[in-house]
């Protein structure tokens, strides 16, 4: 559980997000979504403690992030980031490793379990054959899946990711998001596709661009299209089809009859 309350963030003179609030629940996924430059990953950073905020605070089931020592914030949250390791010269099984981390000693090697537990990550992101190659020389979506076998390697008990399927075909933006799910971990997910958030999804924080939250609970309270086209500016229709919520988006020439 992942609670935030009065988080603020300024870059410069610009008031980027003000007395924001989050409540992420056991087992749940939230997701953060906005428009360009709402503050979604800002806000991730503040929940994962790269930022601090200035007012209010952050806790990790109950207990106060900015108190936790780094090896404990490191077994609790597990963060997948964009552009992490671009120059690196190690493999990509030497990558999902750096995962076990948190749970070596200082000097301590990593041990025949450890390996065990990155080759069945890499095995539930579908890169089991990646595993010798140079982390660096791989695709965007490669990637992607190996920083989330990283993650998974952590064991850690919260998962953050920022924009998780960037650079992931279609079939893998769903797989990594239905294992985001499968895991039954409290996960916080910034998103920018709102149908992956219907799907995948338990609630959801909608930012807007005054650095604030327009719209915070379950999922298909918040994807409601009166709340949703004056954020994003465009016309949206809502269908349920096959049992899921489906959003449908209009430009403003081409508005379908309600
Ligand atoms: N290091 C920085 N220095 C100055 N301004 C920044 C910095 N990082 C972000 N910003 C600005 O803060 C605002 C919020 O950025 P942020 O990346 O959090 O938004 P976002 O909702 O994740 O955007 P996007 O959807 O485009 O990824 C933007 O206006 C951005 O230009």
């Amino acid at each position: 559980m992942i609670t935030a309350a009065d988080l603020s963030w300024r870059y410069g003179a610009k008031l980027v997000l003000d007395g924001v609030g989050v409540d992420a629940g056991p087992g749940r996924v939230l997701g953060l979504i906005g428009p360009n430059g709402s503050g979604k990953t800002t806000l991730l950073r503040l929940l994962y403690g790269a930022l601090r905020s200035p007012a209010g605070r952050v806790t990790v089931d109950g207990d106060d992030l900015a108190a936790l020592p780094p090896r404990e914030a490191a077994r609790r949250l597990a963060v997948v980031v964009q552009e992490t390791g671009g120059e690196t010269a190690l493999t990509v099984g030497e990558m999902v490793l750096l995962g076990r981390g948190p749970h070596l000693s200082t000097f301590q090697r990593t041990s025949p379990a450890d390996y065990t537990i990155a080759a069945h990550a890499l095995e539930r992101v579908g890169a089991t054959r990646l595993g010798a190659r140079p982390f660096a020389a791989l695709s965007g979506g490669e990637r992607q899946r190996v920083l989330i076998a990283r993650a998974l390697t952590q064991q850690a008990t919260h998962l953050l990711l920022d924009e998780p399927t960037n650079h992931l075909d279609i079939r893998y933006q769903h797989e990594i998001l239905q294992l985001v799910r499968d895991l039954g971990t409290c996960a916080i997910v910034v998103l920018h596709d709102l149908n992956l958030a219907a799907r995948y999804c338990d609630d959801l924080v909608l930012l807007g661009d005054g650095g604030g939250v327009v719209a915070t609970g379950p999922t298909r309270d918040v994807l409601d299209p009166d709340v949703l086209q004056p954020v994003y500016g465009i016309g949206i229709r809502r269908i349920e089809l096959d049992g899921h919520l489906h959003l449908l988006f209009h430009p403003a020439d081409e508005r379908a009859p309600a």
